[in-house]
């Protein structure tokens, strides 16, 4: 199949590079910067068996309009981060007609809207990437845990899909209640993510200390109450099994969650920080919080839901991202920001 996809980057270079090493033409849009290098030395990819692949003969070009002139595409693929979706259709404005169906591969649950709102509902199709990716130098990317792709299944194109993933070994998984899927998804994505990055502590430090313990359960508490308002149902998704993860969180004593949390988070990531820790550290002054706890806070808004601790951490991580708070005000600090609940 012809593919484009918009992003080099962790996921970008792996589902990308997977499918063009797999025998499709996948072209790729990258910012300008990147281009020569991208192709000079082709991408890295290693796999889970540690086996290092050269990914190379691809194309790319620094945006759409340049990729389409080279004839039609059978999708794309939007691999960049949640806070560059706007900025993104913005630039796609003139290709409308012309654009492919779309993948989502990213976290959140907005840029399907967005997007659709752009394309029309019928040319999104959403995707939740459970593969844990972490991007090292010069183009590499490793896989730091193979866990699998959930995919929209009520889509024209959705079989054909899963079934070119499948043959580039990415583990796709067809999955009916799409809306419930990518809402499951960013309940994983939830776990020891904003605290994390705030209290600059590892997951099984915050699972150990009983403050931001206590803080994790209740974040999810009130992400479940905002999907129940909107009749959003938990959905298992590769490698998670969201349901009786969110069953646990709401009618079990919080010792008994523990093991199950520490689990999912574990074996979750691999190796790898989570990604507003990697970002926050990384100096990135753009965080994907905002489109995270920041979207819970949003749904509960409009159903007057109390999110407290969605909300703590929302713009906790925010000001520190965009500079307006230092990063070692809550520092290994739980009892100090658990203070700043509303
Ligand atoms: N990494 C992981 O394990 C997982 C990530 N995800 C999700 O996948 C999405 C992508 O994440 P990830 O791959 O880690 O992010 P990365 O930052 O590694 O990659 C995104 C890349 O896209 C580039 N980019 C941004 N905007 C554009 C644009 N308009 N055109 C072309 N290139 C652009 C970025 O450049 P620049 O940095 O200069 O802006 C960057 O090189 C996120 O939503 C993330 O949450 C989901 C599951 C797992
Ligand atoms: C690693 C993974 C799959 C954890 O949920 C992820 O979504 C991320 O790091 O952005």
């Amino acid at each position: 199949m012809k593919i484009l996809c918009i992003g080099a980057g962790a996921i970008g270079s792996y589902i990308g590079g997977s499918l063009q090493m797999a025998g499709n033409d996948v072209v790729f849009i990258e910012r300008p910067s990147l281009i020569s290098d991208l192709k000079k030395n082709g991408i890295w990819i290693e796999s889970i068996d540690g086996k290092r692949h050269h990914v190379t003969d691809f194309q790319v070009f620094g945006n759409a309009e340049e990729a389409l002139k080279n004839g039609a595409f059978d999708f794309a693929l939007i691999a960049i981060k949640s806070f560059d979706t706007e900025s993104l259709i913005l630039s796609l404005q003139k290709l409308k007609e012309i654009f492919p169906p779309v993948l989502s591969l990213q976290n959140g649950v907005e840029n399907e809207e967005k997007l659709a709102a752009f394309l029309g509902e019928k040319r999104v199709i959403p995707v939740s990437v459970c593969t844990a990716i972490s991007r090292g130098k010069e183009n590499s990317i490793k896989v730091e845990k193979l866990r699998g792709i959930g995919i929209g299944s009520s889509f024209p194109l959705s079989k054909r899909i899963a079934a070119e993933f499948k043959r580039a070994n990415l583990k796709p998984k067809l999955i009916e209640d799409s809306k419930g899927m990518k809402w499951s998804k960013m309940i994983s994505n939830l776990l020891a993510n904003a605290s994390s990055a705030i209290l600059n502590m590892t997951p099984a430090e915050i699972f150990t200390d009983s403050i931001s313990y206590k803080l994790e359960i209740r974040q999810l508490r009130e992400t479940l109450d905002v999907m129940r308002a909107y009749g959003i149902q938990p959905v298992d998704i590769p490698g998670v099994p969201i349901r009786l993860l969110c069953f646990a969180v709401r009618h079990l004593p919080t010792w008994i969650v523990k093991p199950l949390l520490k689990k999912a988070v574990g074996s979750g990531r691999g190796g790898k920080m989570p990604s507003f820790y990697i970002d926050l550290y990384a100096g990135r002054q753009q965080s994907e919080v905002e489109f995270l706890n920041g979207a819970v806070c949003r749904y509960a808004k409009q159903k007057g839901i109390p999110v407290p601790v969605n909300e703590l951490y929302y713009r906790t991580l925010m000001d520190m991202a965009g500079g307006r708070l230092d990063k070692a005000a809550f520092d290994h600090a739980p009892a100090r920001l658990a203070e700043g609940i509303s």
